[in-house]
This record gives structure tokens, sequence and C-alpha cells, in this order.
């Protein structure tokens, strides 16, 4: 399938280094995250529908473009939470709708346990933000939501995928663009991404 893109900049793949060290510490994990999730997004959303508009400028009338459709950012509670400043720094008119889902520790299945979406959907667009794409399970739990919302345009940002998580999600929605920093090796016996880098929730939070 081609709905896969893991970053090719160079940035992105030096960010990613330090953010995998087990040496980084909670402050500077943040700030990467932060980081990441904005040069993520620039890559995510070069295919966003434009309307054409005029510009007065000090010297005339400028033909310009602005975004034609409204946007919804969409963290999983907890460790999404990291990427949504750097991506609203570049889509300020953003909507942020919080979707709260914590993966079982015995069946890595996820939980939903926090969800304040409208009756009817207010974006037309939904980027889904979470670090971490390991079974897959919370990233496709988290598009079902979604698209029972009604929204039909949907793109998961993140930093690593396993290829297990990866798979899931694109049988499970083969529309959704798959967009990430780097694809690892695999899954161990606890459902962590080998090599990774550990647990995003707890390393941005100091709870480990
Ligand atoms: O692809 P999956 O197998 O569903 O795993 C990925 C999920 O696991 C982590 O969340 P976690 O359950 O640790 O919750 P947290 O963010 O609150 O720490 C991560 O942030 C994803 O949401
Ligand atoms: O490796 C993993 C897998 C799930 N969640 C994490 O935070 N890290
Ligand atoms: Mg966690």
């Amino acid at each position: 399938m081609t709905n896969i893109y893991p970053s090719p900049h160079p940035l992105v793949a030096h960010k990613l280094s330090i953010l995998r060290d087990v040496n980084t510490e909670p402050k500077k994990f943040r700030q990467l995250v932060r980081e990441l999730g904005a040069l993520l997004t620039y890559e995510a959303t070069t295919d966003l529908q434009m309307s054409p508009i005029d510009v007065q400028t000090p010297m005339g009338t400028a033909k310009c473009h602005e975004l034609a459709m409204k946007i919804g950012l969409i963290p999983i509670l907890r460790a999404g939470l990291g990427l949504v400043e750097g991506v609203w720094e570049l889509i300020p008119t953003a909507e942020v709708w919080h979707i709260g889902l914590y993966r079982d520790e015995k069946t890595l299945q996820p939980v939903e346990y926090y969800n304040k979406l409208p009756v009817e959907p207010t974006v037309s667009v939904c980027l889904v933000l979470d670090p971490m794409l390991a079974t897959g399970g919370s990233a496709v739990a988290t598009v079902d939501i979604l698209k029972r919302w009604g929204v039909k345009r949907i793109k998961f940002v993140g930093l690593i995928g396993a290829p297990e998580g990866i798979k899931a999600l694109q049988i499970a929605h083969p529309d959704v663009d798959i967009h990430l920093a780097a694809v690892d090796d695999h899954l161990n016996e606890k459902g962590y991404i080998v090599p990774g880098l550990g647990d995003a929730g707890d390393r941005q939070f100091g709870t480990a």
C-alpha cells in the first residue's frame, strides 16, 4: 500500500535520534516532540484544499490562496498531547478535540476514557496525533470514532510506527494516510516498539 509516508527529511532524522536516546531528559524530550510534530505536519499537509483570495498589499492586489477546510487536531491522550503545540503553531485556526485512550497492559486493547466530541462534526479534515503506532489498536479506534462522528478526510501523524501497527491501520482504514518520522523493526512481547523510544507518555510527563 502507498499510504505510508516515513519522513525523508534530515532534520526529522536528526531530532528523532536525540529523542530516542535513553539519556534525553523530559524537558528536551518535550521540545523535540513539539518540533517533530510541526515538521511532520508540514509534510502531511501538502495536499490540503485551498481557495483563491485577493489580498491588498501596499503595492496592489495579490492573487493568493487560503486554507479552504476546517482542520481538527485529535491528540490521543496522553502522549499525543505533546504533538499539539507544534502543529498549532502552523495551523492556529485548527480546532483541538481530545480523545482519551489507554492500552490495557494485558490485552493491549485500547480502552476509551475521554470523548467530548459534539454530535455534529465541526471540522472536515482531522489530523490524529500520537507519537507511537504500536499494535495500531489506539489509532484504529480513534479513526473509528472520527468516522462515526462524520469526518471523511483523516490523516495519522506520529513519530514511530511498528510494521504490525502500520498494517493494522492500513487494513482497517486504507484511506488514512500515515505520516511518521520512522518505521521500526518490531514489537516486543509487551507491545513496545523495538528499538522505539520507550514509553512516550512517561518520557514526556516524567512518570516513568
Ligand atoms: O498502537 P497501540 O498498541 O494502541 O499503542 C500505542 C498507544 O500506546 C501509548 O499510549 P498509552 O496506552 O501508553 O497511554 P498514555 O499515552 O496515556 O501513556 C501511545 O501513546 C499510543 O496511544
Ligand atoms: O513502544 C511503545 C508502544 C506503545 N506506547 C509507547 O509509548 N511506546
Ligand atoms: Mg504510555
